[in-house]
Parts: C-alpha cells; sequence; structure tokens
C-alpha cells in the first residue's frame, strides 16, 4: 500500500512555508559567502558521477525540513513498497518492477507471489543470443545476406528510451546502423526506408501492447515495403522481430514468436527501455554493454533504495523540485545536457516525467489543489545558450535548471571540450551570482562609455541572479554512468509522485485524444459534409475534405 497524505497538511509543509519567507530574503550568492563550505556539505558523489546541488536557494534548513516532510509522506515506505512488488499502480491493478529488470544481483523479486528474475534472465538470454547473432553476421537475411541496418517501430515509451539512449552511447556503435521509425506521418517510415535495402534490414516491432495504432499502421507499411522486394511471407521470420507483451497479437501480425521478445505488465511503457524494449540498444551498442547500462541503473537502485535521505540523489532532486514547484510556484524544470550525444535526453524525460506526473487527481481520487507535475523541457548546451537562455537569464519566471556534462569527451578534438565545459562552468555561475548595476555601470565607465550612455543601457544590462541550478559532473558518458543517470531522474520522479500524493505509473491522459481520433478517422474516408462536432472541429474537416 503507498502512503495517502496530503503534504500541504504535513507540519514540515507548514514550516517550510515560513521558512520560504526567510529563504527568498537571501541572494544566493550571499549563502556561499556566509559558509565556505557549501559546496562540501550541498554535494554528493556517487561512483563517476559528482551531482552538485550547492547552486540552490537551500540551505541546512531546507534540506531539513524537505527531508522531514518525505518523512512524514512515508517515502522510505513507498520505495520499499515498489521494490517489493506491491501493487503501487493501482488504477491498472499492476506492480511497478521495471528495477527487477536490471536486478543485476539476481536476489528474488515477486509479483503475485511469483519470482520474476528467472523470466527476466531468460528474455536477457534470448537477447544476448539474437544480438551476437545479428552483429556477428551469422544471423542472415532471407537472400543469405548480413544484416546491415536495424529499424526499430515504436512510439512514445516504446521509441524514446532506445532513441535517446543509441544516442547518448554512439561512440560504442557496433557496425549495425539504427533507425527509429514512430510517427504515423508517412513521411517518417518513406524517408527512412528510401535508403535502405530489404534483404539487409531487420525491423523491430516495439510495442507493450501491440495495438498503439502508429506503430501497427507503420508496421504493415514496413512488411508490405519488405513483401514488395519480393520477399515471401516465410521470409518475415528472418526480418521482422516483436517486442511486446502481447503475444496473441504478435502472432496475429505474422511474426515468429521465437523472435517475440517478450516482457510484462509490470513494466510501464515509459520505464521499458530496461526490458525487451531495449532490444534496439542492444543490436545497437552491443549487449555487453547493454548489460553495462542495466548494471548502472541497478547500482542507483539501490543507492536510492538504502542511502539515508541526506545522502540520496534522487531523494534529494525530488526534494528540492518540490521546493521549486510548490512554494517558488516555478512551472518548468530545463535538462541542459553539455553533450551532443545527450541531445535526446530532455525528450525522454519529457515523456518520463510529464506522463507520470502530470496529475490532477490525488490517490483518493479528489481533484488537487496544489501545483505537480512540472515541464519538462530542455536542449543540449551550447546551443540553448544561443537560443532560449535569454529568458532564463533575465526572464520573468524561475526556471530550476538541471546541467549535465562529461568531463572526459568521447571527441576530444582540439580544444572543444574546454570550450564547452568553459561554457558548462561559466552558465550555472551567471545565473547564479547575476550582475548588478553597480557592476554594470563600472564595467560601462572601463570601456569608456560616457555617463548619458551608460544611464541609458545599463538597465537592460544588469543580470538579478539568484536562478538555481543543479550540475552532474560526470567522469565520461560510459553505459554504466548513463544507466545511473536515467535511474536517478526516474526516481526523482517516484519521489515527487509520493510527495504529491499521486499515481505516477498510470496514463490516462493518453486516451481521450486516441478515443475521439478513432471516432473522426472513419469521417474522413468519404467526402460527406462533417456537422457532428463542434463548429470548430466541423470547419477543419471540412475545409481539409476540399483540399485533400
Ligand atoms: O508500447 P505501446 O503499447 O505501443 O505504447 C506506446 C505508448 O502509448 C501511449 O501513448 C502511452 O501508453 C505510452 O505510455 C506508451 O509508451
Amino acid at each position: 500500500m503507498l502512503p495517502n497524505v496530503n503534504f500541504t497538511e504535513t507540519n514540515a509543509y507548514k514550516y517550510l512555508a515560513d521558512h520560504y519567507i526567510d529563504i527568498t530574503a537571501t541572494h544566493l550568492k550571499d549563502l556561499f559567502k556566509s559558509d565556505n563550505q557549501r559546496f562540501e556539505n550541498f554535494s554528493i558523489r556517487f561512483n563517476d558521477i559528482l551531482f552538485d546541488y550547492s547552486k540552490n536557494r537551500i540551505d541546512e534548513k531546507t534540506i531539513a525540513l524537505l527531508i522531514q516532510l518525505a518523512n512524514e509522506c512515508s517515502l522510505k515506505e513507498a520505495i520499499e513498497a515498489m521494490f517489493a512488488g506491491e501493487k503501487i499502480n493501482v488504477t491498472e491493478d499492476r506492480s511497478v518492477l521495471h528495477t527487477a529488470l536490471r536486478n543485476v544481483s539476481n536476489t528474488p523479486v515477486y509479483a503475485d507471489g511469483k519470482d520474476v528474475m528467472p523470466e527476466v534472465n531468460a528474455v536477457l538470454d534470448h537477447m544476448k543470443a539474437f544480438s551476437e547473432a545479428v552483429i556477428s553476421g551469422e544471423w542472415k537475411g532471407y537472400t543469405g545476406k548480413e544484416i546491415t541496418d536495424v529499424v526499430n517501430i515504436g512510439i512514445g515509451g516504446s521509441d524514446l528510451g532506445p532513441v535517446m539512449v543509441t544516442e547518448a552511447l554512439k561512440a560504442y556503435k557496433t557496425r549495425l546502423n539504427a533507425h527509429f521509425v514512430s510517427n504515423v506521418d508517412g513521411t517518417h517510415i518513406v524517408e527512412t526506408l528510401k535508403h535502405l535495402d530489404p534483404e539487409t534490414t531487420l525491423f523491430l516491432v516495439a510495442s507493450k501492447t501491440f495495438t498503439t495504432q502508429e506503430t501497427m499502421a507503420n508496421a504493415h507499411s514496413a512488411r508490405d515495403w519488405f513483401i514488395a522486394s519480393g520477399a515471401k511471407d516465410a521470409d518475415v521470420a528472418k526480418h521482422f522481430a516483436a517486442l511486446s507483451t502481447n503475444a496473441k497479437g504478435v502472432s496475429a501480425f505474422g511474426i515468429d514468436t521465437a523472435n517475440m521478445f517478450e516482457f510484462w505488465d509490470w513494466v510501464g511503457g515509459r520505464y521499458s527501455l530496461w526490458s525487451a524494449i531495449g532490444l534496439s540498444i542492444s543490436l545497437n551498442i552491443g549487449f555487453d554493454n547493454f548489460k553495462q547500462l542495466l548494471t548502472g541503473a541497478h547500482k542507483m537502485d539501490e543507492h536510492f533504495r538504502t542511502t539515508p535521505f541526506e545522502q540520496n540523489i534522487p531523494v534529494i532532486m525530488g526534494l528540492i523540485g518540490v521546493w521549486y514547484n510548490n512554494f517558488f510556484e516555478a512551472e518548468t524544470n530545463v535538462i541542459l545536457p553539455y553533450d551532443q550525444y545527450m541531445s535526446r535526453f530532455a525528450a525522454y524525460f519529457q515523456q518520463g516525467d510529464m506522463e507520470s506526473n502530470g496529475k490532477s487527481v490525488d490517490r483518493n481520487g479528489n481533484a488537487i489543489e496544489y501545483s505537480t507535475g512540472p515541464i519538462i523541457w530542455g536542449e543540449p548546451g551550447t546551443n540553448g545558450q544561443h537560443a532560449f537562455y535569454q529568458l532564463i537569464h533575465q526572464g520573468t519566471k524561475m526556471i530550476p535548471a538541471d546541467f549535465i556534462a562529461p568531463a572526459i569527451s568521447h571527441n576530444p578534438l582540439g580544444e572543444h571540450h574546454k570550450m564547452l565545459l568553459s561554457n558548462f562552468f561559466a552558465q550555472t555561475q551567471a545565473l547564479m551570482n547575476g550582475k548588478t548595476l553597480e557592476e554594470v555601470v563600472a564595467e560601462l565607465k572601463a570601456a569608456g562609455k560616457t555617463e548619458e550612455d551608460i544611464a541609458k543601457i545599463a538597465p537592460f544590462k544588469v543580470f538579478e541572479g539568484n536562478r538555481p541550478t543543479n550540475s552532474f559532473l560526470i567522469k565520461e558518458i560510459t553505459p554504466e554512468s548513463l544507466g545511473s543517470l536515467i535511474a536517478a531522474y526516474e526516481h526523482k520522479i517516484f519521489t515527487q509522485g509520493i510527495i504529491w500524493n499521486i499515481y505516477s505509473f498510470d496514463q490516462w491522459g493518453v486516451e481521450l485524444g486516441k478515443q475521439l481520433a478513432g471516432q473522426i478517422l472513419p469521417e474522413l474516408k468519404n467526402d460527406d459534409k462533417i456537422t457532428s462536432h463542434d463548429s470548430s472541429t466541423n470547419g477543419l474537416i471540412n475545409q481539409w475534405k476540399e483540399w485533400k
């Protein structure tokens, strides 16, 4: 059972509300001035990850009260409930056990009274054998040629994780070329297939339910393209594999169940990259590296489960997020990887976080009166600096930012990495310190500007600073460190869901649009004028019918 506490009614919440007034009276740079141990006090080393949260609008009392809040909301018990396989996804009546998928310690994990580890390991063995056969070239296409290209067809959780990890770990690429098709827009699959050869292409149809419209449409089009090349139905087995929980659906599609990689309903879509959904990752970076990814995540799982909250990275991340979300009324959280390979990291956690905690009903089914999940966004640095950082530095909104950078680059080209990292360090410093009017005036004077010019321009050059950041400095982006980092973000989402008293593992909000699209699709198949909807929807459909 998950705890059921309205966090706004806890003692900690009341203390935090008072404490918030004190903190807002203090500038972040002054917090540094008054504590020369601030970095040591507010940073955590975990293997090759340094998590520095000292540039946040917090002091020791803030952290103590936030931890009291976590305790009053029984976070510890909730963590145990998840790891123990309790059905904490209540509205779908399911356990939440993505942690079992990466349980490299192999200790038993129970769902519905049954140890899931033998099944988990059997699928991993299958993935290993398949990946090795395809990568080595032992697995041949229907005309006897080796596979050169792998196309993952999936959407949402069956796409974003594999894409993000494959990109992030491109430095570990095998000889296979990776492609990802997700959008039902025909352009996506047409553009992908244009450059591929059916004789050397392997399709992975990735869908937990095996009913998702976009994925099924793309899988059928891929199959048609394959058959149109002269292949026979019997050849499909050599070129299509399925990653799914739905064996019946897979057989009905015509994929050999020997080529089906199974997972289970206790794996949420957006937490599924660790499951058979990760087969594209295993093909693209090799199974051993995939295993390292699991190992890194497992290490973070252990850290989350056993480390006191004061030293617990996901718990601290989650609580600081609550602090900004519910006291400072920050609406978003920007993720800024200073690593080109991690360009899809923010997009991945847009689903991870927003689909999990974008909820407005609490665990009692009552409408919520406080703010829940933040809007997640972001792009890799330094591109973001030349696009949207203006608003982060000088806009009217507070935007807590996560900076992530590897100490060692996979591409140590000249001075590039030093330049990149100088930007990372400088940005967090600039956001914290800002620049006062006096500093601006002094600078302009030194540059020889007249009093008149200075008066005209100075106010626009002032930076208030006091803008919070977390920094993750990672020794190197390896499968293991990436696995740990992803798991830390997953558990941050969990922590926040517990505090907000919401169910983080369902996603009913994606249903309504699907349902209405199902009603509209038949109306698009004839030329009849549509009058059954509101005037806007009718107008749009009828104009489309005129133009199509
Ligand atoms: O893997 P599937 O079943 O194709 O689902 C793909 C996606 O569908 C919906 O949008 C949601 O349920 C997502 O959480 C899910 O990731």
